[in-house]
């Protein structure tokens, strides 16, 4: 559906963009996840047109969009990161203005006004002002005005910044729903654990740049300390720890706080093989916590540096 191929921006000295290239495929739900700075925003104004790349190409169904910018917009739906609303008019004059922006009028806008009320669960508050919309109920309308022209491809840029967790729930369920319908999904975060939750597709940046993409599983599989696992025994000393840094697969153990802490291949197997070895040596073993790696650890993994600092 969307090809983007080695895209550079340049804001005079600032690299904002260095050499991009990823592919959205239509049903997905693409997560683009990096710190602040690590050029998502740009990026995506790129692909919205709405900024014109130093060099490189994004195809839209296989055109280039800066030849024809017609089939993209046509398509597009975009949630913005800075909050489009007019705070002195309802949400439902709002939704009107929009509507007629994108040229839709009469009783097909006062229809899909309606729908959208129900989509993004505004239908009780959506006669009131704006400006007497919590955080989280402004998002909700901002995204309802993306939809409004029934877009194909919906670009979110970092839609649940700032808001209540009961509201940033909701705007995730309204993803998957969107999804569901039919819709493809561009989704940019530096939450790792919405990007988890919702994508199919993950592009990692940062500093302009892709420094990994694929599946969640795919990514997962480049941490080389795979799962960690904490186990407390009723009695935990050397012999233990030295007999399970023997089970296959286990390639570092040690104690911490009173317990033995170990990184693996496979938590599944391994598991059982710890089991054992307690069994083995007579001990009780009072818990276990077991921790599959996530993109934090990925991110960590390949820039030295956690996602958020
Ligand atoms: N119009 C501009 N003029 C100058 N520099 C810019 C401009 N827009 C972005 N930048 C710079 O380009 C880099 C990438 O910014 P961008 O907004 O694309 O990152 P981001 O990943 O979207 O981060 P954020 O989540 O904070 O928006 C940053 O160093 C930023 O300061």
């Amino acid at each position: 559906m969307l090809k983007i191929k080695n895209l550079y921006k340049n804001f005079g000295s600032i690299k904002a963009v260095e050499g991009v290239s990823f592919e959205v495929k239509k049903g997905d739900i693409y997560g683009l996840l990096g710190p602040n700075g690590a050029g998502k925003s740009t990026t995506i104004s790129i692909i919205s047109t709405l900024l014109q790349p130093t060099s490189g190409e994004v195809l839209y169904e296989g055109s280039n969009i800066f030849l024809d910018s017609k089939p993209i917009r046509r398509d597009l739906g975009i949630v913005p990161q800075d909050i489009a609303l007019y705070p002195t008019l309802t949400g439902y004059e709002n939704l009107l203005f929009w509507g007629n922006v994108y040229g839709l009028k009469g009783s097909q806008l006062k229809k899909r006004i309606s729908e959208i009320s129900d989509i993004v669960g505004l239908n009780e508050r959506i006669k009131d002002r704006v400006d007497k919309y919590s955080g989280g109920m402004k998002r909700r309308l901002n995204i309802g005005a993306a939809l409004l022209h029934m877009p194909k491809l919906l670009i979110m840029d970092e839609p649940t910044v700032g808001i209540d967790p009961q509201s940033r729930n909701h705007i995730l369920d309204t993803v998957l729903e969107l999804n569901k319908q039919g819709i493809t999904i561009i989704y940019t975060s530096h939450y790792m654990e919405e990007v988890e939750y919702l994508c199919n597709q993950i592009c990692i940046m940062d500093e302009g740049k892709v420094i990994a993409l694929g599946r969640k599983s795919e990514l997962v599989e480049l941490v080389k300390e795979k799962t960690q696992i904490s186990i407390r025994f009723d009695k935990t000393d050397v012999c233990v720890l030295n007999s399970l840094k023997e089970i296959r697969g286990v390639f570092d153990a040690n104690i911490v706080d009173e317990g033995i802490t170990l990184f693996g291949d496979n938590g599944d197997t391994l598991l059982a093989e710890i089991i054992a070895k307690a069994t083995e040596h007579g001990r009780r073993i009072e818990s276990i916590d077991v921790k599959k790696p996530n993109l934090e650890a990925v991110f960590l993994h390949l820039t030295g540096k956690a996602l958020r600092d």
